[in-house]
């Protein structure tokens, strides 16, 4: 079981290019990490680095004390890691069973994937492609929990949704790291979803690492909250 994930000094971006910068965090198990931050800050490629997905150019990725950052993807994907990027992973010529049964570790854990997204339960036999998109989000959370990670890493899970399934996706995803102990990281644009479910969190600015404290630490500044984020964010989620 992987005890803690960790980046240390990571500047990491796409060929030449560098899209962040000194970014420096450690995650436990059970512990829930949000990384806000404007379109384009860099959130992704910090997901992107531990994952072998972005180059990292200086500084280094770990899991669980060991030094990833020059290991291929495909590996670090046996260490107990997982990532829900932000295209849903689902088959879409697949039902719903079979992507599970495709994705899971051992067979009984397509169980514990109804259990928490019991909306997925009711479409097992239906194809990928017939899903609605928060079914398709649903299920692709659930096709990562499959692999049995102690980590999992959530790349705006809720965008596109009303607010009625963002509010259905959220509330499975609270049980899922309840019932499982898994460690998280969530990318969000909104604020208030961060406050509400993290621990901790990280705000991103221009690859910047602007803030990085507890979010009832985060709730104190105002002016975090305005320049990397923007009032409006806030406001309207107040509202
Ligand atoms: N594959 C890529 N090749 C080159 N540049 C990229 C690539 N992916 C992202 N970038 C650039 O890296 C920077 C950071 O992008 P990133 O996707 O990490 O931001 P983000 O905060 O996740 O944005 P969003 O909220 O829009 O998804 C941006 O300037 C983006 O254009």
């Amino acid at each position: 079981m992987a005890k803690e994930i960790a980046w240390n000094s990571v500047d990491a971006g796409y060929g030449r290019t560098v899209a962040v910068e000194g970014i420096t965090v450690r995650l436990s198990p059970g512990e829930k990490l949000g990384i806000l931050g404007r379109n384009g800050a860099g959130k992704t490629t910090i997901l992107r680095a531990m994952m072998g997905d972005a180059k990292v150019h200086h500084g280094t990725v770990e899991i669980d004390g060991v030094d990833v950052t020059g290991m291929p993807a495909y590996q670090r994907n046996q260490l107990g890691v997982a990532v829900v990027p932000q295209t849903r992973d689902v088959f879409r010529s697949l039902t719903v069973r079979e992507n599970l049964i495709v994705a899971s570790a051992e067979r009984d854990r397509t169980k514990l994937a109804v259990k928490l997204f019991p909306r997925l339960g009711e479409r097992m036999q239906n194809l990928g492609a017939d899903l609605s998109g928060g079914e398709q989000q649903m299920l692709s959370i659930a096709r990562a929990i499959m692999t049995k990670p102690d980590f999992l890493m959530l790349d705006e899970p809720l965008e596109g949704l009303s607010p009625t399934l963002a509010q259905d996706v959220m509330k499975s995803v609270r049980k899922m790291v309840e019932e499982t102990g898994l460690g998280c990281v969530l990318v969000e644009q909104h604020v208030a979803t961060v406050l509400d479910f993290c621990d901790r969190a990280l705000v991103v600015q221009r690859g910047q690492m602007v803030f990085s404290g507890t979010t009832d630490e985060l709730r104190g500044r105002p002016d975090v909250l305005e320049s990397a984020i923007g009032l409006s964010a806030v406001s309207s989620e107040n509202e």
